[in-house]
């Protein structure tokens, strides 16, 4: 895969002296969807507001597409479409005649096939004469993708996509977002949601305190660091954690109807099978095993707690 963002050295003192990015390396590759994760205030606005030409880096150097942000501004900013955090345009405009001003603002020749097509592809066709202020929330902020698409960007770059809003809606957005990686458009969000990262990002970025902590394909991540719970389901339900099985440090579970034990699939000794062995030796039963991979949360909980440890 061929690498659509460059971004070296990057760094951000804001003019209160306080230093927002602390030397972000980062290649994204073209047509990946990268997640980047983090808790409030680690950085994520100030860097794709950077590369988006908003704000200004104070060291570092960023291109898009083969364009340097600073000296190609123009080239890059044409590659890039941003749907921001807020939602941002005129309410009394037509869906249709704000996504083809969009377009035509980046200075695109006016192309109505095109934005048929985007309009089509959001589900918001039926709508395109509808003033914004008639839409949902859902169907507004569907309506912000359309305008960031408007201009052919070829990364799309998506602030919280779905901060403050419902489940529901949560999920068509994450189908939504599927949908346009289909059309080959590159895309990075930036999420508190780890659910929301676990589920759609080909790779995840953790920032926490303007320092990228690591970047890893997903499914990588989650095996590299991941750990698994074994529950094991008794035949008979049990009051207490007989002495025996301190070694393994296991919990009781589902009214005394499971023992659930936490192993490191990364050892070379799990304690799996002994633990088995050590309850057939003490005659407790079981009907059934089940195992759990640990979500990326409890990764990530545990990557800015090392962090905070160390
Ligand atoms: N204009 C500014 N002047 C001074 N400090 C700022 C400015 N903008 C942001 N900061 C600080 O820089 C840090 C990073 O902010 P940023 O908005 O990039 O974080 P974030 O990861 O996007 O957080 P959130 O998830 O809350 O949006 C924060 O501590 C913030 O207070």
């Amino acid at each position: 895969m061929a690498s659509i963002i460059e971004i070296k050295g990057l760094t951000k003192v804001y003019a209160s002296g306080f230093q927002a990015l602390k030397g972000v390396d980062l290649t994204i590759e073209e047509g990946e969807i990268f997640a980047l994760l983090g808790p409030n205030g680690a950085g994520k606005t100030t860097m794709i507001s950077i590369i988006c030409g908003i704000a200004r880096a104070s060291g570092g150097s960023v291109t898009v597409a083969g364009h340097d942000i600073v000296r190609d501004y123009r080239g890059a900013r044409t590659a890039i479409g941003l749907v921001p955090q807020e939602l941002s345009t005129d309410q009394f405009e037509r869906v249709i005649d704000t996504v083809t001003l969009s377009r035509g603002i980046f200075g695109k020749p006016r192309d109505d096939a095109y934005v048929e097509k985007i309009l089509r592809d959001l589900s918001l066709w039926d709508k395109r004469n509808s003033k914004i202020l008639e839409l949902s929330g859902g169907m507004k902020r569907r309506v912000m993708i359309a305008k960031a698409l408007s201009h052919e960007p070829r990364v799309l770059f998506l602030d919280e996509p779905t901060a403050g809003v419902d489940v529901e809606l949560r999920r068509d957005m994450w189908k939504l977002i599927g949908e346009l990686r289909q059309t080959g458009v590159t895309i990075i969000l930036t999420t508190h949601y780890i659910e929301e990262a676990e589920e759609m990002a080909d790779r995840v970025g953790v920032i926490n305190r303007g320092e990228l902590m690591l970047v890893e394909e997903k499914t990588a991540l989650m095996k590299k660091l991941g750990k698994k719970t074994l529950s094991v389901v008794l035949t008979d339900p049990i009051a207490t954690v007989p002495a025996e099985l301190a070694d393994w440090k296991v919990a009781l579970g589902a009214d005394g109807h499971e023992i659930e034990y936490e192993f490191d699939t990364k050892a070379e000794r799990t304690g799996v099978s002994s633990l088995l062995r050590k309850l057939g030796d003490l005659g407790i039963g079981y009907k059934d095993l089940n195992t759990k991979q640990s979500s990326l949360e409890d990764i990530f909980v545990s990557l800015v707690h090392q962090e905070k440890a160390a």
